[in-house]
């Protein structure tokens, strides 16, 4: 369990995370979302003790990182997979990473087995592309086989097979009752891997809910349905708020409505439905939704451009 309570980080006039609270649960997948320079990374920094909060604090399973006497078993970070330059061997990286927590050479096959570095094991770190990097990276979060994660932009690099590994991975170890915290900036691939999200911008928490919750709400939901009888069903259903655009064969789109809502008048007036399917719109669209205002680097599409 992670828990940020005021958490602040000032760098001179900048605030880069400003005030925030939140909890990160175990069981789940925490996706961590906001645009760039939102604070991300200094709020994950913070976490693993690398920068120092200004005020405020936060602490992983009831300790700040630093005062966990075997932080590698405690917590497994991935934050900058780049940083690794070195002329060791991926199985040498992760002996020596190892060796400073009693981790021993069984536990860097294993591993080295499961993020699938064996056949570039002994070749040297630094000739590694992004996405074996990344993989090493993961491997050194998973050394200790620690209670909590931290993976910042884990995907980052990986070939389609690595991202859907990466997915399963995590959604794996939050099954065993692991804490999860993931950043990405690929809104379908978190829509598939997170349960919960934390959004935040400029540094303060957006939204902090369950993936669903925070789609449809920001969404809204519009309900497909198909039926032999449209005007019967808008009878039914029609009212305050409820709008139907019809669609070709006797198709319809709904909102204002919930499918339990259509399904039941329907049900209740003997009229069969043939399709009842809630649309409730993308994470990438709830996302731009959310951050709209939050957005400090925008590209003006050609006819935002303002004339010379
Ligand atoms: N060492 C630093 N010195 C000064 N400003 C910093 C420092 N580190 C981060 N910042 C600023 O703090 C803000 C938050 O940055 P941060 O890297 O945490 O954002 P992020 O959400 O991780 O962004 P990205 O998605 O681009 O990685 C930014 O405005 C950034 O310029």
């Amino acid at each position: 369990m992670i828990n940020a309570r005021g958490l602040t980080k000032r760098y001179g006039s900048r605030t880069a995370v400003d005030g925030i609270d939140f909890t990160v649960e175990p069981g789940k997948v925490t996706g961590f979302l906001g645009p760039n320079g939102a604070g991300k990374s200094t709020t994950m920094r913070m976490i693993v003790g690398l920068d120092r909060p200004t005020s405020g604090a936060v602490t992983i399973n009831g300790r700040p990182y630093r005062e966990h006497s075997a932080p590698l078993r405690e917590v497994g970070v991935l934050l900058d997979a780049k940083a690794v330059h070195t002329g060791r061997s991926a199985y040498k990286h992760l002996l020596a990473m190892g060796a400073t927590h009693g981790i021993r050479k069984e536990r860097v096959r294993e591993v080295i087995g499961l993020t699938g570095l064996e056949s570039v094991a002994g070749k040297r770190v630094g000739g590694f592309s992004l996405g074996m990097g990344q993989r090493l990276g993961i491997a050194a979060a998973l050394l200790g086989d620690p209670a909590t994660l931290i993976l910042d932009e884990p995907v980052n690099g990986l070939d389609p097979e690595g991202v859907r590994w990466v997915r399963t991975l995590v959604r794996g170890l939050a099954a065993e009752g692991r804490t999860v915290l993931l950043s990405s900036h690929l809104m379908s691939e978190m829509a598939q891997t997170a349960d919960q999200l934390i959004v935040i911008g400029r540094g303060r928490i957006i939204e902090d809910a369950p993936v669903e919750d925070i789609i449809s709400r920001t969404n809204g939901t519009t309900v497909r349905v198909r039926t032999r009888d449209l005007d019967a069903l808008t009878a039914l259903i029609g009212g305050d708020g409820v709008t139907v655009s019809r669609q070709p064969a006797g198709a319809a789109q709904i909102t204002g409505a919930t499918p339990e809502q259509i399904g039941d008048a329907a049900a209740a007036a003997g009229l069969p439905l043939y399709e009842l399917t809630a649309l409730t719109g993308s994470l990438e669209d709830a996302y731009m939704t959310l951050t709209a205002d939050a957005v400090e680097y925008r590209s003006t599409s050609p006819e935002e451009e303002p004339a010379r």
